[in-house]
């Protein structure tokens, strides 16, 4: 029966383009879905590279591109462009079958063909070749299609290759760049199977057969079955995780099993939430009475992965397996079985310590940080236990003397608050561990991992009997915002072997990319599991333009820069609730509402379902994404926040840690940009700043 499919190229443009002509698409597919495209007209275009691209008219400035198989009754929506674009987009396209992946893999053979006398050329004045020592059996053994066999022979220069990278099939430019970098054969195939977890070559590929090749790349195109499908997946453009998923991806979420604790890492946008998504319904979907706990940091990170879930599923029963809550809200839970938690909050806390540090050489945050990070964090209950502890992470070495005047100090605190019956949510989490009797689901997923303080791992550890499958940690070293800094292995959670890292960043574009990993400075993150970790191979495939930085003279002025900004990608046709503004501070959150209302632009502090921009603090920022993000207050006084950084002098490695959570919380807020990114600054700017 005749089928449609939809390439993964498709989704994006049909993404960004304006509602009516979104409408338009939608009314010439369905008939593709309905399966009456026997009496559409596709045109054939003159002088193209595939014989098998069609474009069909959606109204007079827009053209969808169809592939059309000659063999397996398949039509492959591949992109949706303004007329003169599509056509010159189908003319110079050419799809082909890997022969060694039997994967669908698509070249820009157009470009390719205007590269090649440049590259004759250049290969006229030396007699090196870059793969002069390679076999053509080698280079086809690895995936190589004959027909570009020339052109490779062609190259002399890395350099020469890498302006091919946009224009060759991914798989067969991975392997041509390992075997420039001096690999052999066999360990450039296996860089080949590292980036696209590729399965074991297929026994027999048919280069014809691209409708099988199609069924063998999930990834890069989904089949639809009928009209209500493709609704569906239309309705949700910028939703296109749910059916694609890169083979990376696929084969961390939708393994069979693991047989421990299961560990995912990548930066900012490279589809971690993704992934843990998909492995919640992969695990929900194992019988009736599994019990799947997906937890997170924050409460508003719950709700925006509660409203991913819904997407992703539908069948109610599967979604009612898997529980979303917070880890704070966890603790609240279990502990009020008992009881009802009266939190302390910051107002609660700051008098307390400052009165504790009087009576100490002490700052009270050094205080605050020794019961967080050694005490609490280390579950140490007596001043004896405390006086021998190794305090890992912290900077200053502290003697006996010295131990039993902050234990005083901060008994003093807890005591307080003991008297007052409140708790802090560290110590709600070592409460809470203490209570639960026993598990309480069979597989608990944890986004922001990265965040989570030691009384709360903990806890997550007690929720879930040890074995198969236990606990899927996803996170990133890069983005710790907050004070947690754990060693899983010290926890008894192992991961060894079961680690994984994405690399492929599907939200941003790599000038947004490039620009905001260089804001984190050149030390390397340190790991959950004790390794540096770096972002080594973090990219995009997209592109676009640079972020600006803007230096303003005084507030007001930058201010007014901001309303400026934000009409521009309003008049440009962006959708105000996909514009998101980013400040340190809640007084400039305020404050850029107001001026944002005051000229009538629509605004709202994150967290809002209304629909207008949307302006929030950067540790607000976290877990959403926005087309365009303007960060303002980007300077020298609030990047780094000297509230939120310990001087140097009281302790070197705490200062340390505190710098670059600062920046990790300006990486994290332009990282949330899709399309672009606008810094301001007044006076002078942040020496975070490239
Ligand atoms: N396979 C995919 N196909 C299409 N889009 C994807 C895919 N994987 C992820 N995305 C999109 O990329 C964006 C980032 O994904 P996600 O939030 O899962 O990344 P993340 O690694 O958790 O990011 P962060 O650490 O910044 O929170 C989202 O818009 C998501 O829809």
């Amino acid at each position: 029966m005749a089928q449609l499919a939809i390439a993964n190229s498709f989704m994006p443009q049909y993404a960004r383009l304006e509602p009516k002509v979104r409408k338009g698409v939608e009314a010439t597919f369905a008939k593709f879905a309905e399966h009456t495209y026997a009496g559409l007209h596709l045109e054939k275009i003159h002088n193209s590279r595939d014989p098998r691209i069609r474009t069909i008219r959606i109204d007079q400035f827009w053209r969808g591109v169809v592939l059309a198989p000659e063999r397996g009754d398949v039509h492959c929506l591949l992109a949706v462009l303004p007329h003169d674009e599509a056509i010159a987009w189908a003319r110079s396209r050419k799809f082909t079958v890997n022969q060694r992946l039997g994967v669908l893999e698509v070249r820009d053979q157009a470009a390719l063909d205007e590269m090649s006398p440049a590259l004759s050329k250049a290969a006229e004045g030396t007699a090196f070749r870059l793969f002069g020592h390679v076999f053509d059996k080698d280079l086809i053994k690895l995936g190589i299609d004959a027909d570009l066999i020339p052109l490779v022979r062609l190259l002399t220069t890395e350099a020469h290759l890498q302006a091919l990278e946009r224009r060759l099939p991914e798989p067969q430019y991975i392997a041509l760049l390992a075997l420039a970098q001096g690999m052999n054969v066999q360990q450039a195939w296996e860089e080949v199977a590292k980036s696209l977890s590729c399965e074991e070559r297929p026994a027999s590929v048919d280069p014809d057969d691209l409708v099988a090749a199609m069924r063998r790349t999930p990834g890069q195109v989904a089949f639809v079955n009928g009209p209500e499908e493709l609704r569906d997946i239309l309705a949700h453009p910028f939703d296109t995780w749910r059916i694609f998923l890169h083979p990376v991806q696929r084969q961390i979420a939708l393994r069979p099993s693991y047989s421990g604790p299961a560990q995912v890492t990548g930066g900012a946008g490279t589809g971690k939430t993704v992934t843990a998504l998909h492995r919640a319904r992969l695990l929900a979907s194992k019988g009736d009475a599994t019990r799947v706990l997906l937890t997170t940091y924050t409460t508003n990170l719950a709700q925006a992965l509660e409203a991913q879930l819904a997407l992703l599923i539908e069948d109610e029963r599967v979604r009612e397996r898997i529980h979303v809550r917070n880890v704070d809200a966890i603790a609240y839970g279990i502990v009020g079985r008992h009881r009802r938690p009266n939190i302390a909050g910051g107002e609660v806390l700051e008098p307390l310590w400052t009165e504790a540090a009087e009576q100490t050489p002490y700052s009270p945050t050094f205080l605050n940080r020794e019961w967080e990070q050694v005490i609490l964090a280390q579950g140490l209950e007596s001043e004896a236990d405390y006086l021998t502890c190794t305090r890992t992470g912290r900077g200053v070495p502290l003697g006996q003397g010295k131990r039993s005047t902050v234990w005083k100090a901060v008994q003093q605190v807890v005591d307080r608050l003991k008297a007052e019956e409140k708790s802090t949510f560290p110590q709600l989490a070592n409460e809470a561990a203490e209570l639960v009797g026993g598990p309480e689901y069979d597989h608990v997923i944890l986004d922001e991992a990265q965040d989570i303080h030691p009384t709360q791992w903990r806890l997550l550890r007690r929720l879930v009997a040890e074995g198969p499958d236990d606990l899927f940690i996803v996170g990133d070293p890069h983005q710790r915002i907050y004070d947690s800094h754990v060693s899983l292995a010290s926890l008894g959670i192992n991961v060894r072997g079961r680690s994984s890292k994405l690399k492929l960043n599907y939200r941003t574009t790599q000038e947004i990319l490039t620009w905001s990993v260089s804001l984190l400075g050149l030390s390397p993150a340190q790991g959950l599991d004790d390794s540096a970790d770096t972002l080594d191979g973090y990219r995009s495939p997209m592109h676009g333009r640079r972020p600006t930085v803007t230096a303003y003279d005084d507030q007001e002025a930058e201010l007014d820069g901001l309303v400026r900004q934000v009409r521009s990608w309003l008049d440009e046709g962006v959708e105000p609730a996909t514009i998101g503004v980013a400040a340190r501070y809640k007084y400039m959150v305020r404050k850029a509402v107001e001026r944002l209302k005051a000229d009538g632009v629509k605004a709202f502090q994150v967290p809002s379902k209304s629909a207008g921009v949307q302006v929030g603090t950067m540790h607000r920022m976290k877990g959403l994404e926005f087309r365009c993000i303007a960060v303002i207050g980007a300077d020298d006084h609030s990047l780094p926040s000297s509230r939120a950084v310990t001087p140097e002098a009281e302790d070197p490695k705490a200062h340390a840690q505190d710098v670059q959570k600062e920046r990790c919380l300006l990486f994290v807020a332009c990282t949330r940009a899709r399309d672009r990114l606008a810094v301001s600054y007044t006076a002078s700017a942040s020496p975070f700043l490239p």
